[in-house]
């Protein structure tokens, strides 16, 4: 169980995060939603023990984060981070291999078996010579998320083990520049894990995505928690306005259990004074 209280953070002069409470239970897929700077990848980054500094408590299991000693902490949860900047060339396997450093210095032959699997599930095995650098931007993402991966499995079988209340799973935006494919592939892996007990906290700015995957959504604006529960309570159009400023239809879809989120393109964005000074430039 994760217990985040009353948690409030100050970055440089600016106060980023403000009273948030949120919890999350394993077994849960959590997706965190948002605007541009609404303090998302900060909460995450606050969650993943970057920024000790927090005012309020977070609790891991009834522990406090602080009481939790960093190696453990690694044991326990795997971080996908936004904008992950590699220079050095690397393989991918080598980068996937990465998330298994956190065991043991050299790699064993359940680490290979584990980062193997790893990068077939992410259908990159057949990329795992080149250097990591030389890869598209959605197949680096892929490799990453590969990394998580293999930081998080005990076994080269993603069914084979009971992870409940153990591991915690942090992604922030995990499908950016993937294609359709491979974005429903890593968001069902997610969903996967899951199942097996991992308490999953994802950072998504697609609705649709949200709304198949998510078992919560929690709703942030400027800092503060401004929505959470189940999807259906969560992605409303009020919601949904108050956060991002656009307006939206929540439709029943035709095929599935969860809601649809179109945007109506009738509701301009622009008064007519600012479209003209756009036409100008
Ligand atoms: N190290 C920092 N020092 C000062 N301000 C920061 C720092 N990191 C982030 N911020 C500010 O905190 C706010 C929240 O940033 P954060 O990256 O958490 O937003 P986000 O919701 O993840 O946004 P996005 O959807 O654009 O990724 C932003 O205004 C950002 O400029």
């Amino acid at each position: 169980m994760l217990l985040v209280k009353n948690v409030s953070l100050t970055l440089g002069r600016s106060r980023i995060l403000e009273q948030v409470h949120v919890h999350a239970r394993p077994g849960e897929l959590c997706v965190l939603m948002g605007a541009n700077g609404a303090g998302k990848s900060t909460l995450l980054r606050t969650i993943a023990g970057e920024y000790m500094h927090y005012q309020g408590s977070i609790a891991l299991n009834g522990r406090e984060l602080h009481a939790i000693p960093a190696a453990e902490q690694a044991r326990q949860r795997a971080v996908l981070s936004q904008h992950l900047a590699l220079q050095l060339p690397f393989t991918a396997a080598e980068v996937a291999g990465m998330g298994r450093y956190v065991y043991r210095g050299e790699a064993g032959a359940q680490d290979k078996a584990i980062v193997t699997y790893a990068l077939r599930l992410l259908q990159v095995y057949d990329l795992k010579d080149r250097a990591y650098t030389t890869l598209s931007g959605g197949q680096q993402q892929r490799v990453q998320m590969a990394r998580v991966l293999a930081q998080l499995l005990e076994a080269p079988d993603l069914h084979a083990t009971d992870y409940t209340g153990r591991k915690m799973l942090l992604l922030d935006e995990p499908v950016t520049g993937m294609d359709i494919l491979h974005q429903q592939l890593s968001l069902q892996l997610a969903a996967q894990l899951a199942r097996r007990g991992v308490l999953v906290l994802a950072v998504l700015h697609d609705f649709q995505l949200a709304a198949a995957y998510a078992q919560r959504i929690i709703m942030l604006q400027q800092g503060r928690v401004q929505a959470q529960g189940p999807v259906d309570e969560v992605l409303t159009a009020a919601h949904i306005r108050d956060c991002f400023g656009v307006e939206v239809s929540v439709l029943h879809h035709p095929l599935c259990a969860y809601p649809m989120v179109v945007t109506n393109t009738a509701a301009t964005l622009f008064s007519s004074s600012a479209d003209k000074a756009i036409k100008v430039c």
